[in-house]
């Protein structure tokens, strides 16, 4: 059964993360159909933009804790960092929807979307040292250049919850909304990408973001070589086997 459902309408391709029991946590089989879906959206000429959602009551409790546990090596073809250069390397405009948790990567993966707009009902979290992790996604790199230095070492290392508006404050995301708007208002600001012309946006995006995309898969190769380490620690499995023994 998959995690992620999508849907092609109006030129927006929309991922869903449904898994709801698990609080959409991301499995690496559910990593490789973010990364299906990313590429099928820049293959189909039809699909202007992607909106990535949870549901309204929640984005991911970011990465299963599970696989954390089965160990594996961080190499470049491990599901997980196929999804992070997929997303780097997106080349239309990605919008997420992020409602309820969004933690880890539900949160580090906001920053390499175009547009973010959350309900007022998101919880933001960045648990790696809680975790005995570190920091991934390059986070390390662009947090501080939203936030600068000192707030981003509070999010990132004491790793604190925080809410839309903070969020909002943080320049994480675009608006904040009520959850019963959060659908409507993403489908509007998608509708009003997918029939602007496609390749000024394209291009506007390249702009954006293109001169910077080398820097950010090279940090993320060196935040990857701590987490790995890291994840292979007695110290941090101890902390995720302790989280299903609550
Ligand atoms: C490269 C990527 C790095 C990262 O993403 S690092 C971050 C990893 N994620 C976490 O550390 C978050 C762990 N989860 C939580 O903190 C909490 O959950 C939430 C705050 C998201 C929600 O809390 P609540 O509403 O109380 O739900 P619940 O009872 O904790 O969870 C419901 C079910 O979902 C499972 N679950 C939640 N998060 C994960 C996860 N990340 N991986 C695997 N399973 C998860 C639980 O175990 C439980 O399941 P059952 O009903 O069978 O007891």
């Amino acid at each position: 059964m998959s995690f992620i459902n999508t849907q092609n309408s109006n030129g927006v391709l929309t991922i869903t993360i449904d898994r709801l029991a698990q609080k959409n946590a991301l499995s690496l089989e559910m990593y490789k159909d973010l990364t299906s879906a990313l590429m099928m959206a820049e293959k189909d000429d039809t699909i202007k933009v992607a909106v990535i959602k949870g549901d309204t009551t929640c984005f991911t409790a970011g990465n299963d804790l599970n696989d954390f546990l089965k160990g594996g090596s961080l190499t470049e073809a491990h599901p997980t960092v196929i999804f992070l250069r997929a997303l780097v390397s997106f080349s239309k405009p990605l919008i997420a929807s992020v409602a309820g948790p969004a933690i880890g990567i539900g949160t580090t993966l906001l920053m390499h979307c175009d547009l973010v707009y959350s309900a007022d009902n998101a919880v933001f979290q960045l648990p790696f040292s809680k975790l005995g992790l570190c920091p991934e996604a390059a986070s390390s790199a662009i947090l501080p250049k939203l936030t600068g230095r000192v707030k981003a070492f509070e999010l990132l290392v004491l790793g604190n919850k925080f809410n839309a508006d903070d969020a909002l404050q943080f320049g994480l995301v675009n608006d904040v909304v009520s959850p019963e708007e959060l659908n409507e208002k993403v489908e509007s600001v998608a509708l009003q990408i997918a029939q602007l012309p496609t390749l000024s946006v394209r291009a506007s995006k390249g702009l954006i973001i293109d001169s910077q995309k080398e820097s950010i898969n090279e940090v993320i190769s060196h935040e990857l070589k701590y987490f790995e380490q890291l994840l292979g620690s007695d110290e941090c499995k101890a902390i995720i086997a302790g989280f299903f023994k609550r």
